[in-house]
């Protein structure tokens, strides 16, 4: 199984990303974002999290428009799975292939904590390692993680069973505790949590090491 994580000026998760990718068993390749096409065969786009263009503009916009993201989105069109940690959900709402935005967190301050995550469903490949309702803790660093969208938006993914996770204590004043959503196929993920930062015992936690334990599996039979 083959991931690509693609790297933006002010990327930096994009080795934390690649790590926890490779542990889980993935063959990684890092493509920078001026690069037009994704390397061939490629299973799983990663989008990791950082500063990409400085912020500038709102986090994830100019990213968004970077020349890897037209294949990133021919990828998902494919069917292709894609996961963006925290910047990389920023870039997929900017690029549309998941709905809503990420604003300024509530408090106006950039949050950095271990937080406690509910897993809100278990069916897709990324969440099916977790039990349904299971709590975690998986650190966010942020400060504009507020997911925002309209109520009809929010009722379609709450009725498509397409929230992946929900923050127990909301650090950001995120629509419906809204930590991390899907595509409509299932198969795209963006969440602002960081799992790549607590899949060791080195990190302090391994919470989110199932996120990534079961993905080789999983693509393999998709
Ligand atoms: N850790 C991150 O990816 C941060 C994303 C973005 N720069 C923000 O602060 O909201």
């Amino acid at each position: 199984m083959r991931a690509a994580v693609i790297v933006f000026p002010g990327s930096n998760c994009d080795r934390d990303l690649a790590v926890a990718f490779r542990n889980a068993g993935l063959d990684v390749t890092m493509v920078w974002h001026k690069d037009t096409d994704l390397p061939s065969g490629i299973d799983m786009v990663g989008i990791p999290g950082g500063f990409s263009f400085g912020d500038y503009l709102r986090c994830g916009a100019i990213a968004a428009n970077s020349p890897i993201c037209q294949s990133v989105k021919a990828h998902a069109d494919r069917g292709g799975y894609v996961f963006g940690v925290c910047n990389g959900f920023q870039v997929l709402t900017e690029t549309k292939l998941l709905p809503g935005a990420l604003m300024r967190n509530a408090g106006l301050k950039f949050v950095c904590k271990n937080t406690p995550l509910k897993v809100e469903t278990t069916s897709s490949v990324f969440t099916s390692a977790y039990a349904q309702g299971q709590e975690i803790m998986i650190p966010i660093a942020h400060h504009d993680g507020n997911y925002s969208a309209d109520a009809d938006t929010v009722k379609l993914l709450q009725d498509e069973d397409r929230i992946a996770f929900t923050y127990g204590q909301n650090p950001n004043g995120s629509t419906a505790d809204i930590a991390g959503i899907l595509s409509e196929n299932r198969r795209v993920l963006g969440m602002m949590p960081h799992p790549e930062r607590a899949a060791e015992e080195a990190h302090g936690g391994t919470d989110g090491a199932r996120l990534f334990a079961h993905l080789t599996e999983a693509l393999a039979g998709a």
